[in-house]
């Protein structure tokens, strides 16, 4: 069985709380999400490769690190955004891929579509960091790993907020050598293969447009009112 890191962190933990909450509106989502990326972008330093270096401040020699390796993030859209975002914050050296996937769902059978790709041709020189927030079956992140295998990317790691059991054991059985990082395992894949009680369509939660934004202030900006601005 592949290595399975569940993120041991209350921070984390509390984010993925509100992400769940169904009255968590796409603005929140969004910022939650990168968040969580940011986080996991944290976690997933610990993987990497680092150097040491001497560093000399005004008042002597200190020894301290240095990414050795460079560093490739491929985030899946469009539901991945504000995640790969925030993980490119916690790792702003890296590089960027972008990889747009849908899943066609047809009786019993699920397959993932890729209909953009911005990766570039060659990825040995790097260590892949490929990063999408559910993992739910399984075939979309097992479909990304493909893509950048087939660009020669050998040290892969894979980060989600949150995935089924179910879909950790199928992309362990294709991938037993790449570790899996989420925030969270969720016990159940429901028939429409959404991961349960999980956090909802992740993609539409993150990317739709909300009307309440910036309901700390209190603005109720989707309330009808007549003095519109012309
Ligand atoms: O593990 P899987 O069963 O493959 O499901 C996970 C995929 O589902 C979501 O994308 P979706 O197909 O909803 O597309 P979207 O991001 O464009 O909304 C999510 O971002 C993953 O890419
Ligand atoms: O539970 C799921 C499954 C696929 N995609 C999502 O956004 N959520």
């Amino acid at each position: 069985m592949g290595r399975l890191i569940v993120i041991d962190n209350p921070l984390a933990k509390y984010y993925l709380t509100l992400l769940r909450k169904p009255g968590t509106t796409p603005g929140l989502f969004r910022e939650y999400m990168r968040k969580l990326g940011f986080i996991m972008g944290y976690e997933v330093s610990r993987l990497l490769e680092w150097g040491r270096v001497f560093v000399d401040s005004d008042h002597g020699r200190a020894e301290g690190f240095y990414p050795y390796k460079p560093v490739y993030i491929i985030g899946v859209l469009g539901a991945s955004i504000p995640f790969t975002h925030g993980l490119w914050d916690a790792i702003p050296w890296a590089g960027l891929g972008l990889v747009a996937a849908r899943r066609v769902i047809s009786e019993n059978r699920v397959d993932t579509e890729i209909y953009y790709e911005r990766i570039p041709s060659s990825l040995t020189a790097y260590t892949v960091i490929v990063v999408d927030p559910t993992l739910a079956t399984g075939r979309t992140m097992a479909r990304v790993v493909e893509e950048v295998r087939a660009r020669g990317g050998g040290r892969i790691i894979a980060a989600t907020v949150l995935a089924s059991r179910y879909g950790v054991e199928y992309f362990h059985s294709r991938f037993s050598e790449i570790p899996l990082l989420a925030i969270e395992v969720d016990p159940v894949l429901d028939k429409n293969y959404f991961i349960t009680p999980g956090i909802g369509d992740a993609g539409d939660r993150s990317l739709s447009a909300d009307m309440a934004f910036e309901p700390r202030l209190g603005l109720g900006f989707n309330e009808p009112r007549e003095d519109r601005v012309e």
